[in-house]
């Protein structure tokens, strides 16, 4: 068996992300030593119940000691107060990453803090689900997906590749590109429906003439896809909400514009226009069938084994 990709691993939070990292850099022995830090002292003890790793530190600075690669997986807004905690104990030559799912506002928390000699390079896993917490994760979360990394102008193309070989090792595929696009890009695809998702559950929530047991008894496939994501983590998506503001407010007015144009479609029964509407996003659809993407949440036979098992 080779060598793994990294004598030791620090991940700083332990979520669904961070234990997802875990189990994989285990499964695949991507890592000589993983240690883990995270908040609280609860969920530390949780994680060291799971055995994710082999050192558990409450302090993040003694975590990140003689460490190769650190991974923050922590929501947005903590992201410069770890940077800061963190700072003065990374080792020259030292990768360090995030998982956000934001990267513009990353970057301005944590590249301050970062001291000179370490490969900070931002990135960001399109993987997850709508739960959290570190009994959540998977060793499979990120195969078969996409890995975004938004390393700054100048970034070592060999921390690059190091970086990019452990995303691969956990099976995902890693590209690179500007924090702006990537900003704008995820506004789009992923942080939109976020809140359309708590918007339409909320307002079905608040209707007086619906009862709530009517909206859980009737709930077609569509509405119940939506609560999913609403069950979304409330810190996480508040976070993405305050650090992505200007792509997430652009992308909103678009929005709105053409749900009005879809709203006076329906008022003036403009049958053609409604037709043209859905026949041209069905091609997306097909698109994204097609790439091999249209599973939102692999869960790679869990759902099976949980029900077997009678969970
Ligand atoms: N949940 C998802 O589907 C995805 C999340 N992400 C991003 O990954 C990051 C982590 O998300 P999850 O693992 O889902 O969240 P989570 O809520 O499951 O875990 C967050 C972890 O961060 C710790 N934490 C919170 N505040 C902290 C602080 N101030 N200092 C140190 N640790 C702190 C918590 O104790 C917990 O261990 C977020 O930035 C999120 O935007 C990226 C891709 C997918
Ligand atoms: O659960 C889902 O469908 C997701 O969309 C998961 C997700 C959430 C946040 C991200 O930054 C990336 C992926």
């Amino acid at each position: 068996m080779s060598a793994p990709l990294v004598r030791r691993l620090a991940l700083i939070g332990i979520g669904l992300i961070g234990s997802s990292l875990a189990r994989v850099a285990r499964k695949e022995g991507l890592a000589e030593k993983i240690v883990i830090s995270t908040r609280s002292a609860e969920t530390l003890r949780r994680a060291e119940e799971l055995g994710l790793g082999d050192r558990y530190c409450l302090d993040a600075g003694e975590a990140v000691e003689d460490a190769d690669l650190v991974i923050v997986s922590v929501p947005v807004g903590a992201s410069g107060a770890v940077a800061k905690w963190i700072a003065p104990s990374l080792k020259p030559g030292a990768i360090l990453t995030d998982a956000g799912s934001t990267k513009r506002s990353v970057i301005e928390q944590m590249a301050p803090h970062v001291p000179e000699g370490v490969h900070f390079i931002p990135g960001h896993p399109i993987a997850g689900t709508e739960q959290s917490g570190p009994d959540a994760g998977f060793a499979e979360l990120f195969r078969n997906r996409w890995c975004i990394l938004t390393p700054p102008e100048g970034t070592d193309p060999a921390a690059i590749a190091r970086l990019t070989a452990f995303w691969e090792g956990c099976g995902s595929t890693v590209d690179t590109m500007d924090a702006e696009h990537h900003d704008l890009v995820l506004a789009i695809v992923s942080h939109l429906p976020h809140i359309i998702a708590y918007n339409i559950v909320g307002t079905a929530d608040d209707l007086e003439a619906v009862t709530k047991s009517e909206v859980i008894k009737y709930s077609a496939s569509g509405f119940r896809d939506f609560t999913r994501l609403a069950a979304s983590d409330p810190t996480m998506w508040r976070d993405v909400c305050l650090y992505n503001k200007d792509a997430i407010l652009e992308m909103l007015a678009r929005f709105s514009e053409d749900l009005a144009a879809l709203q006076r479609a329906i008022r003036w029964s403009d049958g053609d226009k409604l037709f043209d509407i859905f026949t041209r996003t069905r091609e997306i659809r097909r698109s994204i069938v097609e790439a091999g993407q249209d599973t939102a949440v692999p869960n790679f036979g869990r759902d099976m084994a949980q029900a077997e098992a009678g969970e």
